[in-house]
């Protein structure tokens, strides 16, 4: 069985990922891209479907990990009763991407055992796996070829290959996984030592920018945040994975189970707005490229979600031969929520876009908005499926149409800063007419709150995003009365809940988790209300839910007191470098979404 979703850390080269356990076994993986189909996917159901491992052979080691400061190089310790030895671990782009893996004799002298698995196809297709001319070992199924380079006498038995050996103080073992396609040649050779170097020092470059004064006492963990981001971020196509996983379970043993590792529109463009708040522009600026590119063509053709170089093909289908985490059925490749309609989506692409421009990050788009913004005047009054997705009936759910007001404003601000054309005057109406609707149908005077979705009486947390998009100020009473409703109704032991699952509101059966973003939403509205002490013990509260490498899955189960949900997850980590960015300026992130 797979090791508890907070037990694995993320390796990854910008273009890839992998999940390494604290037991030494890479259960997750797949090249040449975040959604490339897994060749180790023992996460999702057993060792049987692919991964690698390395470890002590013998005993219970003890086990302590960390990152190398500011890298994504990753070092796991296992003590054992004869000795200690480090695993380095780490992913590069040479060849088509590759993962290197070394074990460093610490103290005295350790059996190790290696097991690779390679099973192509998530988890389905065996290999076959022969010697190469010059002695390494090769695995092919079809279009796909994997290359072992070590020093290390490998034998195959049982469809695996396994190694034992042992490693003394000072000594190092290296080995090489290298994706390469089957037709092209086997890769080069390389030094693995030489490129953990080379790679430790490209991610120290990168972090080098990072500016821990604006973030406070938790600056590293937000580093840890802004490293994961920018780890799900694709080096060629700027495209962000809104996680490395598919399936992990939004309660386990449920259904709630989709595939995250692709570009969500709303994700991606909050993504870029902490990326840029915290100082890291180039990334902004590839962003701003990629959203271009992918949403280029017809306006009523924008999607909420494209894969990571803008494709538009996201179908959804099952694999039954994966018997899911901890038995969470079914897992999910593709994504349907592709195909819908989510209201939301207009207005951060328009937030994204006007911020861009202020920056000086974008030229020449103005057409391209001017029609997203004139398509939208055609739809805006239909309901919608929301920013949770959901997939029961449609609703005008009243985030929807905050976002909607949002994207009319910032068409209105472009227009009057920067002096484009466009139809001023009609989207000013447009624009009152929705401030006046939302105020009417979103806020119910009797619960002294905005609901879900007009006429309703159900609560959102996606409520507390409000004055991150200057609709209405923090200490609005009418923001003030939400977020005290917020904390009556979607407070479970002490963490924030989407909505109420049990009102069948998103058409899913089953329950979920607390949704992590949401509750770093709370932090910032305290802050925004002036509740400085409230919002310090929720962060604190928060932050205590990374794991011992900093990564936050999606959701977190309380009562089990265990992350759930895809991982590590963008949107969790954008909400907590937004957070500590408005505690430690204490303030609300004041348009946040612009
Ligand atoms: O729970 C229902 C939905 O869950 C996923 O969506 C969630 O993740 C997205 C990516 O992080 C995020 O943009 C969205 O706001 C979340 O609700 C899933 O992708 C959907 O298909 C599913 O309906």
């Amino acid at each position: 069985m797979a090791l508890r979703i907070e037990d694995y850390a993320l390796i990854g080269n910008c273009a890839s990922a992998a999940l390494v356990g604290r037991d030494g076994s890479i259960d997750w993986m797949g090249m040449p891209r975040f959604d490339s189909e897994a060749f180790f996917a023992a996460l999702l159901g057993t060792a049987d479907n692919g991964r690698w491992l390395l470890a002590p052979a013998d005993g219970n080691p003890s086990t302590a990990r960390r990152y190398r400061p500011g890298t994504l190089v990753l070092e796991t310790d296992f003590e054992t009763d004869t000795g200690k030895v480090r695993i380095i671990d780490c992913m590069g782009r040479d060849g088509n991407g590759n993962v290197i893996r070394v074990v460093e004799g610490l103290t005295g002298s350790v059996k190790m055992q290696m097991e690779l698995v390679i099973r192509f196809g998530y988890g389905l297709m065996m290999p076959w796996v022969s010697r190469a001319e010059d002695g390494r070992l090769t695995a092919v199924a079809g279009p796909e070829r994997l290359t072992l380079t070590t020093s290390v006498e490998i034998e195959g038995i049982a469809m695996r290959s396994v190694a034992e050996f042992k490693v003394e103080a000072g000594e190092r073992v290296c080995f090489v996984l290298t994706w390469t396609p089957s037709i092209e040649p086997p890769p080069e050779p390389i030094d693995a030592l030489a490129a953990i170097e080379t790679i430790t020092r490209g991610w120290q470059r990168w972090s080098a920018d990072f500016d821990p004064a604006l973030f406070g006492p938790h600056a590293e963990l937000v580093l840890r945040s802004l490293l994961t981001l920018k780890a799900l971020t694709h080096y060629q196509t700027g495209g962000i994975a809104a996680a490395a996983t598919t399936s992990l379970p939004e309660a386990i043993g449920g259904a709630r189970n989709w595939d995250y590792r692709y570009c969500w529109l709303r994700d991606a463009t909050l993504t870029l707005t902490a990326l840029e708040k915290s100082g890291f522009r180039d990334e902004a600026r590839q962003w701003c490229a990629w959203l271009r590119r992918a949403i280029a063509g017809a306006p009523q053709q924008m999607q909420i979600m494209y894969g990571l170089a803008g494709e538009r093909r996201l179908l959804e289908y099952e694999i039954p031969w994966l018997s899911g985490y901890e038995h969470s059925q079914p897992v999910r490749i593709g994504n349907a929520a592709s195909e819908q309609l989510q209201l939301d989506v207009f207005g951060e692409v328009m937030g994204a876009l006007h911020e861009a421009r202020r920056l000086g990050l974008l030229e020449d788009n103005w057409p391209m908005e001017r029609a997203l913004v004139e398509h939208l005047e055609t739809i805006w009054e239909q309901p919608d499926a929301g920013m949770w997705e959901i997939r029961g009936m449609s609703q005008s759910f009243t985030f929807s149409k905050v976002m909607v007001w949002v994207a009319f404003d910032r068409a209105i601000r472009n227009i009057e800063e920067f002096d484009l054309e466009g139809p001023l005057e009609r989207w000013c109406q447009l624009r009152e007419r929705l401030r006046l609707e939302i105020l009417e149908r979103g806020f119910n005077a009797k619960l002294n709150s905005f609901t879900q979705y007009y006429g309703g009486e159900e609560l959102d947390a996606s409520l507390l995003l409000i004055p991150a998009t200057g609709f209405l100020p923090a200490d609005d009473p009418r923001i003030v009365g939400t977020v005290a409703a917020v904390e009556r109704e979607l407070l479970r032991d002490g963490f924030v809940l989407r909505y109420r699952t049990a009102t069948g509101v998103d058409g899913l059966a089953g329950d979920e988790g607390a949704f992590l973003a949401c509750s770093f939403w709370l932090v910032d509205a305290y802050v925004g209300q002036g509740r400085m002490e409230d919002a310090r013990a929720l962060f604190e509260r928060l932050v205590g839910l990374c794991n011992d490498v900093g990564l936050l899955a999606e959701e977190y189960e309380p009562r089990k007191k265990r992350q759930i949900g895809n991982f590590p997850q963008a949107f969790s980590h954008v909400a907590l470098i937004n957070a500590a960015l408005s505690l430690q300026s204490g303030q609300d992130i004041a348009e946040t979404i612009a």
